[in-house]
């Protein structure tokens, strides 16, 4: 699928938090990579199962269709599992290995690492071997999706160049600072929300695409370098 494959020139883009069809048809028709589905009920953002699985019937194969969960209970799990196409977990909260790998029974899987100072990314990257991303965000109370850039100096170069086929940087981005996120950490993928609404759950056609001009313009950058 297209989020976690791995292209040195070409940054994959995920965004996240969709609620209405007219904001998935937009981003299919921009190119983007993966569409993320909030299914954690504090945030503005969620979804039904059943919303969730209409918004993924309009979106073409080839786009990944990634399930969001903060510490889901197994009645979740398994609504979401009888509802939604899904093609990739992202695991955003205090979900241990065992727990990650229980969850997905084979299908590929994303870790949130909530990035604050002393966080210990060798520590993570071997504890969550398995999995198929490290998708990098801010540390804040309530789990994600605020909009929050994390110092990325705490990100080891080596550990970022040994892990880029697998890193997904998020937290923040926005058209200003991604293209210095993807010259900085060169991740497989960059993931974002907030700055492409117009308001909480609500995405901006004009936003989603500005920030897909960005990043591909950074390609072409390392293209020509
Ligand atoms: O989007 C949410 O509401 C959300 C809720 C709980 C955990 C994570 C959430 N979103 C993820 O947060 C990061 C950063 O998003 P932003 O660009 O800073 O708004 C991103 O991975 C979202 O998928």
């Amino acid at each position: 699928m297209g989020l976690l494959k791995h292209t040195p020139d070409k940054t994959r883009i995920k965004f996240c938090g969709f609620t209405r069809s007219s904001d998935v048809d937009a981003a299919v028709a921009l190119g983007v990579d993966a569409l993320g589905f909030v299914f954690y009920e504090p945030s503005p953002r969620y979804v039904s199962p059943e919303m969730a699985a209409a918004l993924i019937g309009r979106m073409p194969g080839g786009i990944d269709a990634v399930a969001l969960v903060v510490n889901p209970t197994d009645e979740e799990v398994k609504r979401i599992k009888d509802r939604v196409p899904m093609t990739l977990w992202q695991f955003h909260g205090d979900e241990s290995p065992g727990r990650c790998e229980e969850i997905a029974e084979g299908m590929p899987w994303m870790k949130a690492a909530r990035i604050k100072p002393g966080f210990n990314l060798s520590d993570f990257s071997l504890q969550y071997a398995k999995a198929a991303g490290f998708l990098l965000d801010a540390f804040v109370e309530g789990y994600g999706g605020g909009g929050h850039v994390f110092d990325w100096s705490l990100i080891p170069e080596l550990w970022a160049k040994e892990n880029a086929h697998r890193v997904v940087l998020s937290g923040g981005l926005n058209t200003h600072n991604v293209v210095e996120g993807i010259s900085h950490l060169k991740p497989c993928a960059v993931d974002v929300s907030s700055s492409i609404e117009a308001a909480k759950g609500q995405k901006s056609p004009e936003l989603m695409k500005a920030f897909v001009e960005v990043v591909r313009g950074a390609n072409l950058g390392t293209q020509a370098v």
